[in-house]
């Protein structure tokens, strides 16, 4: 059976997305497209899905009979109805993150969902689908006995005009959350921001590094740098301290040349060749389980928990204080 599939939102990620599922993936076809642009949504078909219909809305393309499934790709602020609409219509959905742009937002999803009855939505946190991550969760499990703290960073070559200081939080961040999360199976009880000496290359409406301290309910503690003008590369590193050692995620697989006295690695510079593989594993995923009717992966509660914690990290940049994290009870579905 090929899945049919209807992308809304033909950005940057709704392009990658489509072409992987049109040229890398198997028994999954792009057969609907909808950007608030049209020109967007007119590109990317003649670029990749030439036999994909363009739909009037978003609404539209969700209640198609030629629609099997979504994925919603168009800018955070737009997911929520979106992903509503296609729990509504029964549709199987994979959304971008963020799952919505505030913790209510994602909430409502979660009881939409929870009323449904099945899990529906799958969020992409595609970390999870990432060899080198996965590999890091095993040595942590069999080696490393009861982790203790993890030192990480995430590092961007540069970010746009736009990017302004809680975009640190909410689209950057906000994959370290659920990293954090999913690596400890464990929660966050605090969050807390600080600022160290700004770098000249950000611009005025970004504080940039900024260090970010967690704290879960076990007790492990969390220092990861955010640092989104780093120059230098797209660089991502996280090591565990465990009771009985350490462990380190991987480098990306690279050739290293000895050449006129120098030994040397390339570094990756953006997210897209950094995840390939993981974004072709997490919509594998989903496209084989679309005829089941139920979805895996990172779940809309996930998504949920990470909106509740990225406010409150907000809420730390904005304070300066240790600001408490509380989640309320999971629904059933979900355990
Ligand atoms: N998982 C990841 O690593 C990752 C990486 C990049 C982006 N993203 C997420 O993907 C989403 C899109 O990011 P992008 O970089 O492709 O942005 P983008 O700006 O390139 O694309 C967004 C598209 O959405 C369209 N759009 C805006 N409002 C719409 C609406 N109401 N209905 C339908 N379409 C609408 C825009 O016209 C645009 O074509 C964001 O939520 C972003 O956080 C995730
Ligand atoms: O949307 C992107 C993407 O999520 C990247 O993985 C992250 O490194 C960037 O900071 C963010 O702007």
């Amino acid at each position: 059976m090929t899945v049919k599939l209807g992308v809304i939102g033909t950005g940057m990620i709704g392009t990658d997305h489509t072409r992987r599922i049109q040229e890398v993936l198997t028994g999954a076809e792009v057969v609907a497209l909808y950007d608030y642009l049209p020109e967007n949504a007119a590109k990317l078909q003649a670029a990749h899905a030439p036999g994909a219909k363009i739909h009037e809305t978003g609404e539209a393309l969700i209640a198609a009979d030629e629609v099997d499934a979504v994925l919603v790709c168009s800018t955070g602020s737009t997911h929520e109805s979106y992903v509503l609409g296609a729990i509504e219509a029964g549709k199987p959905v994979f959304c971008e993150k963020p799952l919505a742009t505030t913790a209510e937002g994602a909430k409502r999803i979660v009881d939409a969902e929870s009323a449904a009855g099945r899990r529906l939505v799958q969020v992409g946190f595609m970390r999870r689908f990432d060899q080198g991550y996965n590999m890091l969760k095993a040595t942590m499990e069999s080696d490393l006995g009861t982790p203790l703290m993890i030192h990480a960073c995430h590092r961007n070559a540069a970010v746009p005009e736009h990017y302004v200081t809680p975009m640190a939080i909410h689209d950057t961040f906000i994959h370290e959350i659920d990293t954090f999360r999913w690596l400890l199976d464990d929660d966050f009880v605090s969050a807390q921001v600080i600022f160290p000496r700004k770098t000249r290359h950000a611009h005025d409406k970004v504080a940039d590094p900024q260090i970010v301290l967690l704290e879960t309910s076990k007790g492990v503690r969390i220092d990861c740098e955010i640092f989104v003008n780093c120059r230098y590369g797209y660089d991502i590193q996280c090591q565990v301290v465990g009771e009985e050692g350490v462990a380190d995620l991987p480098e990306p697989m690279a050739v290293a040349t000895r050449r006129e006295a120098r030994l040397s690695q390339p570094i990756l510079t953006d997210w897209k060749s950094r995840f390939m593989a993981a974004f072709d594993a997490e919509l594998q995923d989903f496209a084989d389980r679309v005829p089941s009717g139920h979805v895996g992966g990172p779940s809309a509660w996930d998504g949920y928990v990470a909106a509740i914690s990225s406010d409150a990290c907000v809420t730390a940049q904005e304070t300066g204080a240790i600001v408490d994290i509380a989640l309320p009870d999971r629904p059933a579905l979900y355990d």
